[in-house]
């Protein structure tokens, strides 16, 4: 995947100013920056959610985003909120929620569940879909700090097995570190992207 952006604007606002990105298989990559800065644009934009801007996206990598809030289907159980949306079978998917701890709980639907538990069923949707690129919006945020912990552990894990590269958007200046991935800082008005200051010394 490569991104050339010349400019992304909201109306008369310009958001993200001239930046390129590439990712790919095995490449981790973490976006830092302060709140509304373009973060998310930038995730939106690389997963094709987002096509109003200026600039090209190129690549045919498969890719899979994990939002902060779970997107769960509410009245279908566990499992099914991974085959249906992902079309993968069920062995798959029940394999999958073993992998997150999740086995046992294929018939419970998302209200059953805890918010950390929710956010494992995300992660291993997004994993069924077999991503060359996983996307993750903080993902890690407003969870306590030990199920945070364990759902870091967990997509290193993921990331690690299937091979899959990483765009991590957070504010948490540790997360990249823990998962492997080179930081970047989104920065200034319009912004662009630069590396982490540790990254230049
Ligand atoms: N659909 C939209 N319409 C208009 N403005 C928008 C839209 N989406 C985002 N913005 C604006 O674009 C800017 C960047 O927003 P974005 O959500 O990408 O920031 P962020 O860095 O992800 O923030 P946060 O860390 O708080 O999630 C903000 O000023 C926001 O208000």
């Amino acid at each position: 995947m490569r991104l050339d952006l010349q400019g992304k604007a909201f109306g008369p606002r310009a958001v993200l100013g001239p930046l390129s990105l590439t990712a790919g298989r095995g490449q981790r990559l973490a976006v830092l920056g302060p709140s509304g800065i373009g973060k998310s644009t930038l995730l939106r934009i690389v997963a094709g959610l987002d096509h109003a801007f200026a600039g090209h996206l190129s690549g045919d990598d498969r890719v899979a985003m994990v939002f902060q809030e779970p997107t769960l289907l509410p009245w279908r159980p566990a499992l099914q909120n991974i085959t249906i949306p992902t079309g993968c079978d069920a062995a798959t998917a029940g394999a999958l929620m073993a992998q997150v701890g999740l086995a046992g709980r294929e018939a419970q639907f998302p209200r059953q569940l805890s918010l950390g538990q929710q956010r494992r069923l995300a992660l291993a949707r997004a994993f069924a879909a077999r991503p060359d690129i996983l996307l993750m919006d903080e993902p890690f945020a407003s969870l306590d700090p030990d199920t945070a912990d364990r759902m870091i552990a967990l997509t290193a894990g993921l990331l690690d097995r299937s091979g899959a590269g990483l765009i991590l958007v957070t504010h948490d200046a540790e997360e990249p570190a823990r998962l492997g991935a080179r930081p970047l800082i989104l920065s200034g008005s319009p912004a662009t992207l630069g590396p982490a200051p540790t990254d230049a010394r």
